[in-house]
């Protein structure tokens, strides 16, 4: 219903009438009139396929099709019956048919649904059947959905909540998909455009009438606690360390650290298939390898990268660089170290680890600040188990340093504590999407959002100074507030003035 109507159009328009096709073709805009059809389940063989139809002549078509009046059809119940070609009437399948009277429909709009066994001659039968009739025509990729918020029934976000639930690949993206799509975050934006509507008409009321004895005192002093806390509330959630577009586009994990470390050998581990080569020459990946794969439920982007040292190779140095530049942009790194380098006194592995740490996230980070780290000593198979425990002693007393583990990539050892403290924070990261208030999750919003703030920003900087220049402020932050959700509109405004005043009685 959403992206494989343009890609199916590709394969089926073979079979469908000439009329049609120059329907579709010549018309150079999306026509939002008419009756469109199109397969809505995915491509290929399959059991069952579901071909949908919406918009005025929906009832014909299943008339025409099934031989059933609107009126012997059930809304929204599925109903066995032969679908025959309208000219020839030859039978091109036995199938659930279901009626959806508008507006209870998806789309708004009169709407039927053909469920029909997943063939493609049957498909393109009742395909072609469907394009044969006068005012029908196939349907443009997401039309079904742009009706749908034409008509009202999803606003921008929610739409947006329903293109990530069907391509969401993890647990925690469906989770969030699906609580985008029930209007979650669309209520919170609407919520706020709400408060500012009301400020906006109140900043308005008193410019125009603000001698007037109708107009209660204090109520700019109403607009102004409002504003702010506006201000706050929308700046915290931009600052959400980017949880809701993470958990959309991948966390990027990046394993960094000196050559022959182990990064590609733990690579491998994770994503269970020979992703990287692995090799005793050091300088083996030179490449960012990047594979995809779910940890805990989130969508994780994991890198292997060139081991950093210095080179007189230049495509070696090419590949310190890219791997220097993948770890800038990481949200979380894991840096690898061989731990048979680790310096003979326990006590001397805190430096050590420090200075390896500086040197492979950049040279002046705090290492306080790099939460978002990891350090894996691989190669414990190569100490003894006393060492090993020693030198835990010694890292569980030195604060401020990174969580590390030890593990050995060889023998497996270690490999359960790793993968438990990754989860955890890649979860962290992530959050329940479910849990508190709805992420951010596009860069769109966020685009809005910051606008939005600078807007509240000018109304506080022109309030005493001027009013008008200060509602234009409010104005402003409506209008980009109504981008997100995809309804801007100024009688709205005056609906507020209206209700909230009895202005000239
Ligand atoms: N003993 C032991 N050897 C390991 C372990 N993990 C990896 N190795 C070996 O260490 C060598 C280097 O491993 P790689 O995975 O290629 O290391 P890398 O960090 O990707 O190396 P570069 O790509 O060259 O930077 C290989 O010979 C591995 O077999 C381990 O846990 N124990
Ligand atoms: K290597
Ligand atoms: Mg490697």
């Amino acid at each position: 219903m959403y992206f494989v109507a343009g890609e199916l159009w590709r394969i089926f328009a073979p079979f469908v009438p000439r009329n049609v096709l120059q329907r579709r073709f010549c018309s150079s805009s999306l026509a939002a009139e008419g009756t469109i059809f199109a397969l809505s389940s995915g491509q290929g063989r399959c059991g069952v396929a579901v071909i949908r139809v919406s918009g005025p002549d929906s009832a014909h078509a299943l008339r025409t099709l099934t031989g059933r009046t609107r009126d012997l059809l059930t809304p929204r119940v599925a109903h066995l019956c032969s679908i025959r070609h309208p000219r020839s009437h030859e039978l091109l399948d036995r199938g659930l048919v279901l009626w959806f009277p508008g507006p209870h429909s998806f789309t708004g709009e009169d709407s039927a649904e053909f469920h029909v066994h997943g063939g493609p001659a049957v498909i393109s039968g009742v395909l072609q059947a469907l394009g044969s009739l006068a005012g029908l025509r196939p349907a443009e990729a997401g039309e079904f959905t742009r009706r749908a918020f034409h008509a009202g029934k999803l606003d921008l976000t929610e739409v947006e909540g329903l293109g990530d639930l069907i391509h969401a690949e993890t647990e925690a993206q469906r989770r969030q998909a699906l609580r985008q799509m029930a209007g979650d975050l669309g209520r919170l934006y609407s919520n706020w455009s709400q408060q500012l509507k009301t400020c906006l008409a109140h900043a308005e009321a008193f410019i125009d009438f603000g001698e007037d004895e109708l107009i209660e005192d204090g109520l700019l002093n109403q607009v102004d606690s409002t504003v702010s806390q506006l201000r706050v509330e929308i700046q915290k959630h931009l600052h959400d360390n980017r949880r809701g577009e993470m958990l959309r586009s991948g966390v990027q994990l990046v394993l960094a650290g000196a050559t022959n470390a182990g990064k590609s050998s733990l690579l491998n581990i994770i994503c269970q298939r020979p992703a990287a080569i692995v090799s005793p020459v050091a300088g083996t990946t030179r490449d960012v390898v990047e594979t995809h794969v779910d940890i805990g439920g989130f969508p994780v982007v994991l890198s292997d990268t060139a081991g950093l040292r210095d080179t007189e190779d230049i495509v070696e140095r090419e590949g310190v660089r890219r791997a220097r530049l993948t770890v800038e942009n990481a949200d979380l790194t894991l840096v690898i170290i061989d731990s048979a380098l680790l310096p003979p006194d326990p006590h001397a592995a805190p430096d050590f680890l420090r200075d390896h740490l500086r040197n492979t996230l950049s040279a002046d980070k705090d290492l306080a600040a790099a939460q978002n780290c990891l350090m894996v000593l691989n190669k414990s198979d190569l100490l003894t188990r006393e060492q090993v425990s020693s030198i835990c002693r010694v890292l569980n007393q030195t604060p401020r340093l990174p969580s590390a583990c030890f593990l050995s990539c060889l023998t497996g050892h270690g490999l359960e504590e790793f993968l438990t403290l990754l989860r955890s924070k890649v979860t962290s990261l992530c959050g329940d999407p479910l849990v508190g208030s709805p992420s951010l999750t596009q860069a769109r919003h966020r685009t809005h959002l910051e606008k939005a703030v600078k807007a509240l920003g000018q109304y506080q900087q022109y309030r005493e100074v001027d009013l008008a220049l200060a509602a234009e402020g409010l104005r402003l932050g409506l209008t980009s507030l109504g981008r997100i959700t995809g309804r801007v509109d100024p009688e709205e405004i005056l609906d507020v003035i209206f209700r909230d005043f009895c202005i000239g009685k």
